[in-house]
């Protein structure tokens, strides 16, 4: 099979970069293509659109690092990601957000252009493997205030916060390719002191996480 392995930044997968250009990488029968695609999901949309049509990968995966919204979840987990939606496409009216759905702008159908939440299809095996599954929401801002983190929670019960995840799920599910979306938690969602930030722990675990999932792929 082929696989592709996508992230926002080299830095996420490093390791995982060291480990598949290992000459004794032990990946029978995959071949992998790599591709960083730039932080946030107009990138990420341009450049795995385009890596799917040169590549025709037969499963894509996304790698990267997230913030959380649940205790439940604290920095250095790794989860995946079942469904995502966008959490800043709409309006703020009188403090409270309204996504299109919401303003009545888009009706809600079957379609990946025409659903709020992008649901990945193909997470159950991996629930199986102790994988906990999660809705995610994808920001252009990461969210800082307290009364946006409450409104996110509450309205939509999502518990990690990307800026490329409904871009990767909307891509994958127009293309037909079956995918999957791995997070680790590198920190609480608002939190601004970098210092609390686990970056290190975070993508220690990413990587070791990726390379069990390629190992079972
Ligand atoms: O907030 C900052 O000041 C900041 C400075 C340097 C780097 C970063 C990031 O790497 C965050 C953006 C990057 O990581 C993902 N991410 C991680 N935590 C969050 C979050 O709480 N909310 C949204 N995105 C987050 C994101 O997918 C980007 O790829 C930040």
């Amino acid at each position: 099979m082929h696989i592709l392995l996508i992230a926002a930044t080299a830095f996420e997968i490093q390791p995982v970069i060291d480990f598949l250009q290992a000459p004794e990488h032990p990946l029978s029968g995959h071949t992998v293509s790599i591709q960083v695609t730039g932080i946030g999901s107009m990138s990420t949309t341009y450049y795995l659109t385009k890596s799917i049509r040169e590549k025709r990968p037969d499963y894509v995966l996304q790698a990267g690092i997230g913030g959380s919204f649940s205790t439940h979840f604290s920095p250095g987990r790794v989860v995946l990601v079942e469904k995502e939606m966008t959490g800043d496409l709409g309006v703020e009216e009188n403090g409270i957000f309204k996504d299109l759905f919401e303003m009545g702008l888009q009706k809600e159908g079957a379609h990946a252009t025409t659903s709020k939440w992008l649901v990945n299809p193909h997470t159950i095996n991996w629930e199986n493997q102790g994988l906990a599954l999660v809705n995610g929401v994808t920001v252009n801002e990461i969210t800082t205030r307290a009364s946006r983190i409450e409104q996110l929670q509450q309205n939509y019960g999502v518990t990690v916060e990307s800026m490329e995840g409904a871009a990767f799920h909307f891509v994958c599910l127009q293309e037909g390719i079956p995918f999957l979306q791995i997070r680790s938690i590198s920190n609480y969602v608002g939190e601004r002191d970098k210092k609390a930030w686990k970056m290190k722990e975070a993508i220690a675990a990413l990587n070791d996480q990726l390379i069990n999932i390629f190992k079972t792929l």
